[in-house]
């Protein structure tokens, strides 16, 4: 049954953002935008401030042009349009005014909150949807403390409300079902799920009862307080409901951590296993990844382009990758129902 349209609402879709062109001064203004950031390298502000625009912008910023030039359309960032997509699909389906926000870049949450006002004056509530399915200090945790901090200084004269990370909400595991299955008719040796990675001191900082790392990662199996904002529990509980719902057998298909960016991140890591998979007799792969709900830079370039040439390039037969759920009528089923659950 479709849940009435409520009055007065609108809502936000947040999503990480990406730069304003392809050209290497913008993609170097949104990766110091991005790594200044102090939930993503949590280094001391100094040392922060001369690694990033001393060492790592400099040096990343011309291989990320040509990385994003790979994926760019003529409407831009794939990320940013598929946004705008769900967002316009939502919006027509619930009946209620719906704008996009990024975290890095533009538009920004103040932007959102400034557009919904102006479409209706007499908004009374706000429903902010972190598009991230997992609880991450680099991705979740910063993108909600921004908006909040915007929400505050501005006084916005509307009450706001975060929906909380849905790594196990049933819709999201029907409609991420619903967008791989057609791919497992296909032949296949083995699943990859393959998540975004983080460093790993980031769980100890997000963890609750200060026992994740100082246990050998003990909480994110056993039941805990901390899963709550545990990543590495949270990747684990979206991979068991969704093999579970699919009737995976457990030896056809494993987990692992794509994108790091230095050492200490989470293990095992996808480019890693791509390339070890095809000597343990996996030839024919489907990749999927769950922590993305559009295509991006993440999905398409590192996993569809790159992934492959890893594979194939250390004996492996056949790769396919599966697109993010983007606009699956079923996923925009899912977003209306994070929007509505707990609305009494
Ligand atoms: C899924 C959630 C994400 C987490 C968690 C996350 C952590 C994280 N990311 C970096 C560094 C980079 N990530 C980059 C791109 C990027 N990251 C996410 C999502 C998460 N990141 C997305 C959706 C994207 C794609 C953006 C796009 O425009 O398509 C990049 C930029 C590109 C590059 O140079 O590789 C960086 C850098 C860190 C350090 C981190 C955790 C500490
Ligand atoms: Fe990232
Ligand atoms: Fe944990």
């Amino acid at each position: 049954m479709e849940a009435a349209k409520v009055k007065n609402r609108g809502i936000i879709l947040m999503n990480l953002g990406s730069p304003d062109s392809t050209e290497v001064k913008d993609v170097a203004r949104y990766l110091n935008e991005f790594l200044m950031d102090e939930r993503v390298i949590d280094y001391p502000w100094l040392f922060r401030k001369i690694l990033i625009n001393g060492i790592i912008v400099p040096r990343r910023a011309p291989k990320s042009a040509e990385a994003y030039k790979t994926i760019w359309t003529k409407e831009g960032s794939p990320l940013i349009n598929i946004t705008k997509q769900q967002a316009r699909l939502l919006e027509a389906q619930m009946g209620e005014p719906v704008e996009i926000s990024m975290r890095y870049g533009s538009p920004s949450p103040k932007e959102a909150f400034d557009n919904l006002l102006k479409r209706n004056p007499d908004i009374t509530e706000v429903v902010a949807v972190p598009l991230y399915p997992h609880y991450a200090m680099s991705s979740y945790e910063t993108a909600v403390e921004q908006a909040r901090l915007i929400y505050q200084t501005n006084r916005y004269p509307f009450k706001l409300r975060f929906v909380p990370a849905f790594y196990n909400d049933e819709k999201y595991i029907e409609a991420f079902c619903n967008s791989i299955a057609p791919y497992l008719q296909q032949p296949h040796d083995h699943i990859l799920f393959s998540y975004h990675g983080i460093p790993a001191r980031h769980l100890k900082k997000t963890d609750v009862t200060g026992h994740c790392l100082a246990k050998n990662f003990e909480c994110c199996n056993q039941p805990s307080i901390a899963h709550k904002t545990c990543y590495r529990h949270q990747v684990f509980e979206t991979t068991r409901l969704v093999a579970e719902r699919l009737n995976l057998p457990k030896d056809k298909y494993s987990l692992s951590f794509q994108s790091r960016l230095g050492g200490g991140w989470l293990e095992p890591f996808t480019d890693i296993r791509l390339q070890e998979m095809p000597k343990e007799g996996i030839k024919n792969l489907i990749i999927v990844s769950p922590a993305f709900v559009s295509d991006c830079l993440e999905t398409l370039e590192e996993l569809e382009e790159r992934g492959k040439e890893e594979f194939i390039g250390a004996g492996g037969e056949k790769y396919q990758f599966v697109p993010c759920m983007n606009t699956n009528p079923t996923w925009i089923d899912a977003i209306e129902h994070l929007v509505n659950k707990d609305v009494k």
